[in-house]
């Protein structure tokens, strides 16, 4: 992200203007500028909202400016006028703790904030709401990616992918298993409860095979995921679907050589079972 460009000299931040101040604490403060910048000048002069003042340097590049207001907690960043790491991580703050919004657009990039507790924004009314509606008429949200997907599915005959990752703990798991609801739901199996279920069955199978507690997720995938599902005309899946898993090509195994294998109740369970590895 680059929060300025061009030559200091070009860029005059004003007297009055709000700026970000990198912090220790907090990573970054506002803080208003208190004399305008002049050619030369090797400091900004800012006073942060608990009135203390200070001075910033200007090199290697001055503070990133604030965002007017009304623009920051917008459900799409690319309404920002200044976008740069302050002002993504503002906004993102301001939809989750005041609008109580975990999803925000960056253009057709949809970024999930992990809220850490069950939220009632998936359930079947919500599935319905976004069925047939394009991407942007609602709430950023999951199902709007989903839709987006199988409506050009539908329309142009091409298969879809959906790319989501994050760091460990992020939410991929669990969002790519709502991807998978609103498909089995709003992809033509209406009523067919069994069809979700057999969908979201494969997950657990795979867990216990691939799954470990690490520090960062007690159920964390230890693996790539390469899910596929099969649709046929008509907007109906194909039952089965076909989720199959593998260590993505070039990147590296999660698997942590030396690490005594641990087996998993379920793995234990499908043993028992007599289920094939
Ligand atoms: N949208 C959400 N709503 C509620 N809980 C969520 C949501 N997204 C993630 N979580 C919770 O956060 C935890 C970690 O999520 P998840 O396993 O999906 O992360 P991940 O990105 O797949 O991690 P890893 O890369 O380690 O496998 C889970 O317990 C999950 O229930």
């Amino acid at each position: 992200m680059v929060p300025w460009c061009g030559a200091v000299s070009e860029l005059r931040p004003l007297c009055g203007a709000r700026v970000w101040i990198p912090d220790h604490a907090e990573v970054w403060r506002v803080a208003e500028v208190t004399r305008g910048y002049r050619e030369g000048d090797t400091v900004l002069h800012v006073r942060l909202e608990d009135g203390s003042v200070l001075t910033h340097p200007m090199e290697p590049r001055p503070p990133p400016l604030c965002n007017p207001d009304c623009l920051s907690g917008a459900n799409d960043l690319v309404a920002l006028s200044h976008l740069h790491e302050p002002a993504v991580l503002h906004s993102l703050r301001r939809r989750f703790l005041e609008a109580n919004s975990i999803y925000t657009y960056c253009g057709i990039v949809l970024i999930a904030i992990n809220p850490y507790e069950a939220l009632p924004i998936y359930g079947d009314e919500v599935i319905r709401a976004y069925s047939g509606r394009q991407l942007g008429d609602m709430d950023p949200h999951i199902f709007a990616v989903a839709e987006e997907a199988l409506g050009q599915m539908v329309r142009f005959g091409r298969s879809q992918s959906l790319v989501i990752s994050g760091e460990s703990g992020a939410g991929k798991t669990a969002s790519a298993k709502y991807a998978m609801r609103f498909f089995t739901t709003a992809g033509g199996c209406h009523g067919d409860a069994s069809m979700e279920e057999k969908v979201l069955a494969s997950s657990p199978l795979m867990e216990a095979f691939g799954n470990a507690k690490t520090t960062r997720n007690d159920n964390s995938s230890r693996f790539g995921k390469y899910l596929e599902i099969g649709f046929i005309q008509e907007k109906s899946r194909e039952p089965p679907s076909k989720p199959t898993c593998w260590r993505s090509p070039g990147s590296p195994s999660r698997w942590v050589p030396g690490v005594e294998w641990e087996p998993h109740p379920l793995e234990w369970e499908a043993l028992r079972l007599g289920l094939p590895a």
